[in-house]
């Protein structure tokens, strides 16, 4: 049942505008706004490769941790950025069948288009969304050597469409802190993601408890997620390198009060548009 699928009209779409590379559209914003749910359901719609660049860092991180590396130890820096050059990261996102997927305009749970993350070879997709990873990660995301091999990681990725999957090559959706300004600077499309953080930190919940949260290992309570969530976004901000930032020529999307389907249809038409399909 599961496939990669093509959207019959993509090759009418790139005959009336002639293209020299893959359309790229690039997704930014700030923790929990929806930026990789609804990348996935974008890249889907359009036929298109996703790469979820927050994965990488993860994978720092959850690596620098389980060698009982401290990230927040300025002396480890150079430690963790010998691990960001060394890592192997694949990532494979399984797409649905378009009918599968859509009734009556709505998408269902079950059938949202799942993103597999492996380091080294090894499948590490749990590991590296635990709260200790995520509490973690902003420090690891701040070091620049670090932003550097990762950089070239994901632009390499994005270029060879080498995510362990066939590659569309129609075009690329990446999302992240820092595609629109550093990643994908001359991306056809740059979409700035934001909603409240009280409502962002309701659906991360709402997400824990849908993957079977462990209240040993999970903050459940909404109050420490929005704080959990507000801090990273601090750190994320206020970096030296590559801070999150919407670039100038952004679109701004507020998605406290929009549906997944609805958001996901602003880009889509938005893309549509922008490539004369
Ligand atoms: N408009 C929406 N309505 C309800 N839930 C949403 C909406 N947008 C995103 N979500 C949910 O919010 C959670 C966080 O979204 P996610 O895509 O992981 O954000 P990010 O990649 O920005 O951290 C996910 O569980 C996702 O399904
Ligand atoms: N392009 C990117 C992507 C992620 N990151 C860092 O990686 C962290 C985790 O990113 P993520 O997208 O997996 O996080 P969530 O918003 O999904 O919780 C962010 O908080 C940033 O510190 C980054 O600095 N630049």
């Amino acid at each position: 049942m599961w496939t990669k699928h093509l959207v019959s009209g993509v090759s009418r779409a790139y005959s009336t505008v002639q293209r020299t590379r893959p359309f790229q559209v690039a997704i930014d914003g700030p923790a929990a706004s929806g930026k990789s749910t609804t990348a996935k359901m974008v890249a889907q719609r359009l036929g298109f490769d996703y790469i979820d660049t927050g994965a990488f860092y993860r994978c720092v991180t959850y690596v620098a941790l389980s060698k009982g590396i401290d990230p927040l130890d300025p002396h480890s820096s150079k430690k963790i950025s010998a691990l960001a050059e060394q890592a192997e990261i694949g990532l494979q996102t399984i797409f649905s069948r378009e009918q599968d997927t859509m009734t009556n305009g709505s998408q269902k749970a079950a059938t949202l288009p799942t993103t597999r993350v492996f380091l080294d070879s090894t499948d590490v997709s749990s590991e590296i969304r635990t709260n200790r990873v995520s509490q973690y990660v902003s420090a690891v995301a701040a070091i620049g050597p670090v932003r550097e091999a990762i950089l070239q990681k994901v632009r390499k990725m994005g270029a060879t469409g080498d995510d362990q999957g066939s590659s569309s090559r129609l075009g690329l959706v990446m999302d992240g802190r820092d595609i629109g300004t550093v990643v994908l600077p001359q991306a056809d499309l740059k979409v700035f993601l934001v909603a409240d953080s009280r409502v962002r930190a309701e659906r991360r919940l709402q997400e824990l408890v849908r993957n079977g949260a462990d209240p040993t290992r999970d903050i459940l309570d909404a109050k420490a997620v929005q704080d959990d969530l507000e801090k990273r976004d601090e750190q994320d901000r206020t970096r030296k390198v590559s801070p999150l930032k919407k670039a100038i020529d952004a679109m701004e999307l507020d998605t406290s009060n929009l549906t997944l389907e609805g958001q996901v249809e602003v880009i889509v038409n938005e893309v549509n548009r922008r490539r004369g399909a």
